[in-house]
């Protein structure tokens, strides 16, 4: 072979060699920048489950809307449980002391009348329950205090009534938002409970609008709008001394309008005189749902009440559902009041269901009402 034929061959295999370990020491480099990446990735996000992604998505969303997160709603039982608890387990405790005496004679009977009636249980259901447990303490014989508890835990749920429904009417009907009227005396709580519903709802992921129909003090208006940006929800407001129906109506156009799931409306709550408050309020319920035509009326109407009013609550209470048909009840105050009765005395008295109880001022302190879990915790 000729010389320069021999060169050229050397020549074509070294530059083979060359750019072969060339190409393999960059895609090594590559590889082992991607890896480095890689672990410095994994160091900085840490192994991320499924949940703290949401978690993640979730603060991100609530960030961008300006507003808290709501807590976790099974730790705000438990918390809220305590609470109502604390308040109120002298009724509980009261009661099955008596009920444990060895010797339960005529005043030890009438001690129990006397602890429910003092705890406003009422005097009609408080008759009742004594005469049900005198007839259950008789057929029982002896009494071990595990048989009392069981026994003052059925009767006590039975007389504030499990049967009764008492679901938030938050689904709209046809694609319509639902609308919540919120009416009851000023400093029962209103506005608080509204912001305090809001928040519920938005963790539940509805789309919630608010209506300030308390139009008579500007204060009132600024309150729930506060509220609203708490939990990054509207509030349609107008001037001070606005017609209150024309409020109402505005925020259900525009919940229509913007496809939110509920329109919540807080009304003012003067009692100046039966006749002005029926006016307003019956103004305010035909209005509100006009913008949904023909046959939509309001969803729901609750009544805020505070538990710490006793029979002048009673009294507030009986006046608003003459006014308006209430469709449930929102007891306020429960965290600083032992007369927990009222529960059933309320229920007894308007026919409608306790829904919700307000256990503090804070913005998680509300709880859905069931009988089960009232009677536990007077019991705790
Ligand atoms: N302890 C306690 N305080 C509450 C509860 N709910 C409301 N409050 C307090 O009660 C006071 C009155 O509440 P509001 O929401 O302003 O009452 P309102 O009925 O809207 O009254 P106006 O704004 O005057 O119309 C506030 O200080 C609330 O923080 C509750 O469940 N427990």
């Amino acid at each position: 072979m000729d010389q320069p034929i021999i060169l050229l061959i050397v020549a074509a295999i070294v530059f083979a060699l060359v750019v072969g370990v060339g190409i393999s020491l960059r895609v090594n480099a590559r590889k082992k920048g991607l890896d480095d990446r890689r672990g410095i990735d994994a160091e900085v996000t840490g192994e991320l489950s499924i949940d703290d992604v949401a978690e993640a998505v979730e603060k991100d969303k609530a960030e961008a809307r300006g507003s808290e997160v709501p807590t976790e709603p099974a730790s705000r039982l438990v918390r809220l449980r305590e609470r109502l608890a604390k308040s109120n387990s002298g009724l509980g405790r009261g009661l099955l002391n008596l009920l444990s005496r060895d010797n339960l004679d005529e005043s030890a009977w009438e001690e129990i009348e006397d602890t429910l009636i003092l705890a406003d249980v009422g005097v009609e259901p408080t008759t009742e329950l004594v005469d049900r447990l005198r007839e259950r303490v008789k057929v029982l014989g002896t009494r071990d205090p595990e048989e009392v508890r069981g026994l003052l835990r059925e009767e006590l749920i039975k007389l504030v009534d499990p049967t009764m429904d008492r679901s938030l009417a938050d689904t709209g009907k046809d694609g319509d938002p639902s609308v919540i009227l919120v009416v009851g005396v000023n400093g029962a709580g209103k506005t608080t409970t509204v912001g305090k519903i809001a928040r519920v709802l938005v963790a539940e992921d509805k789309s919630v609008l608010l209506g300030a129909a308390d139009t008579f003090r500007a204060a009132a208006a600024e309150q729930l709008s506060t509220w609203g940006e708490r939990v990054g929800v509207e509030t349609v407001r107008k001037e001070e001394g606005a017609d209150p129906a024309s409020v109402a109506y505005s925020a259900v156009e525009k919940g229509q309008a913007d496809g939110s799931d509920v329109v919540l409306i807080d009304t003012a709550g003067r009692l100046q005189n039966k006749r002005g408050l029926m006016d307003e309020l019956g103004k305010v319920k035909r209005v509100a749902t006009r913008p949904l035509g023909e046959g939509h009326e309001i969803d729901e109407v609750l009544l805020v009440l505070d538990a710490t009013t006793g029979q002048n609550g009673m009294q507030q209470a009986k006046v608003f559902a003459e006014a308006v048909d209430i469709t449930g009840i929102v007891l306020t105050k429960l965290d600083g009041t032992a007369k927990g009765g009222i529960v059933v005395a309320v229920q007894r008295e308007l026919g409608v269901p306790v829904k919700l109880i307000g256990l503090g001022e804070g913005a998680d302190d509300l709880a859905p009402f069931t009988a089960e879990g009232f009677v536990d915790a007077l019991l705790d």
